[in-house]
């Protein structure tokens, strides 16, 4: 697809193009991808705001599936020039089994290698996270670390496990044919704790606050940070890194970025109350208003509650020993390899990510969408 048509209009195919993080790289995609010529939507569930693109001038093409299915997935490949695969299943929380976690994450990830392969598609970018690398069991923090900082990866618990494989998968297909004789060109993107429009669990914090008065309470130390990074910026990430994985394969091919931007380091809980602080909500406590000791006893209990009731209904709420720990653990990010190797730089700086996610809070915060 190189120089021979400058002009050529290339398909993109986004997997999972209808989650959180999907819906803004198919919007960035549309506003950003001057060669994009036709965009694909695969998910395993289509979002009913699909229909007001399919009347811009790009053709929008929505297409439910399953990426467990290989059949499937080979069909929406076909014919595609770039496929960008952050469909997943996101679970820490206990909802799915850890066999449905594998086959959608692993499995599902090659059968998207496979289908590229079949298909004669050279350009895939995978998202990965930053759980393949941590926090681990031990808890040890990664404070301010990049792609290359040692950091002794240990994974248990069944997202992180298949986050890490299939993103093995994929950067071990760097290289291999595809039909026609090309090599494919792979890379994988490594997003923190993402934000935005769109996130699920910052709308539980302001309904659960709205609950309480007014108030959430502190639960983590103010001092364990976390890297944060804006929706918009980790899309734009990925349709930067779709777009240079064939002029700098040599330098691209096979490699792991995390994604970045200027978000603060803050807790968890500090860092969401940038958002839910405009919303009217506020954080008791200057410490944490539970000892430690009682948070593992309760992320315990949760477990076993979970685990009795389990016949009855499913019960997972957000605290339970993986999402304590995770919570509990400095985690942050400092890097420059996505713009020194793709020439990536925020597209949203971090007063235009808080005022657009304030504003989402505030809009849909308390509606039931
Ligand atoms: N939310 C976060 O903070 C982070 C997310 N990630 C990764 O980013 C990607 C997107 O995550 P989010 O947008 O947060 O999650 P999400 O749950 O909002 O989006 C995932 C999408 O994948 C689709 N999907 C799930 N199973 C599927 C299947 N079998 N076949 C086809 N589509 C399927 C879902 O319907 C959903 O639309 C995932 O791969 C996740 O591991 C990585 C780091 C952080
Ligand atoms: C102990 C509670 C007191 O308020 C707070 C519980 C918060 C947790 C639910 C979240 C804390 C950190 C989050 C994870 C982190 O941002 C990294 C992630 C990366 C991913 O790829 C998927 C999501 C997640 C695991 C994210 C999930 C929610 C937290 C554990």
């Amino acid at each position: 697809m190189a120089d021979s048509a400058q002009a050529q209009k290339l398909v993109y195919l986004v997997t999972g193009g209808c989650g959180f993080l999907g819906e803004h790289v198919v919007r960035m995609l549309l506003q950003r991808e001057p060669r994009l010529g036709e965009l694909r939507v695969f998910d395993l569930h289509l979002g009913p705001w699909l229909e007001e693109l399919k009347t811009g001038p790009v053709r929008v093409t929505a297409i439910q599936g399953d990426v467990t299915q290989a059949h499937e997935v080979a069909a929406a490949v076909a014919g595609a020039h770039v496929v960008i695969h952050t469909a997943g299943l996101v679970d820490v929380f206990g909802r799915a089994s850890p066999k449905t976690i594998h086959e959608v994450n692993v499995q599902g990830t090659r059968n998207v290698i496979e289908a590229c392969v079949q298909n004669g598609t050279r350009f895939l970018v995978y998202t990965s996270s930053m759980e393949v690398v941590g926090p681990n069991t031990k808890g040890h923090p990664f404070y301010r670390g990049n792609e290359d900082t040692p950091y002794e990866a240990v994974h248990r618990h069944p997202y992180p496990c298949s986050k890490a494989l299939a993103e093995w998968l994929v950067l071990e297909a760097n290289g291999r044919k595809v039909c026609g004789g090309l090599p494919l060109v792979t890379c994988a993107l490594r997003p923190t704790g993402i934000y935005g429009e769109g996130h699920q669990i910052m709308r539980d914090f302001y309904r659960q606050g709205l609950r309480l008065g007014g108030r959430l309470f502190r639960a983590i130390p103010a001092s364990v940070e976390h890297g944060r990074v804006y929706v918009g910026n980790v899309a734009w990430m990925h349709v930067l890194a779709a777009r240079e994985l064939e002029q700098r394969a040599a330098l691209m091919g096979g490699q792991v970025y995390f994604c970045y931007d200027g978000s603060p380091y803050k807790s968890y809980e500090d860092f969401n109350m940038e958002f839910l602080g405009p919303c009217g909500l506020r954080l008791v406590g200057a410490r944490p208003l539970v000892p430690y000791w009682l948070l593992v006893f309760l992320a315990a209990l949760n477990v076993l509650l979970q685990w009795l009731l389990r016949p009855l209904l499913l019960y997972a709420p957000l605290l339970n020993p993986y999402t304590l720990a995770v919570a509990n653990t400095t985690f942050t990010v400092s890097t420059d390899k996505a713009q020194r190797h793709f020439g990536y730089e925020p597209l949203f700086s971090w007063e235009d990510s808080r005022t657009r996610t304030i504003l989402w809070v505030q809009a849909t915060g308390g509606s039931a969408q």
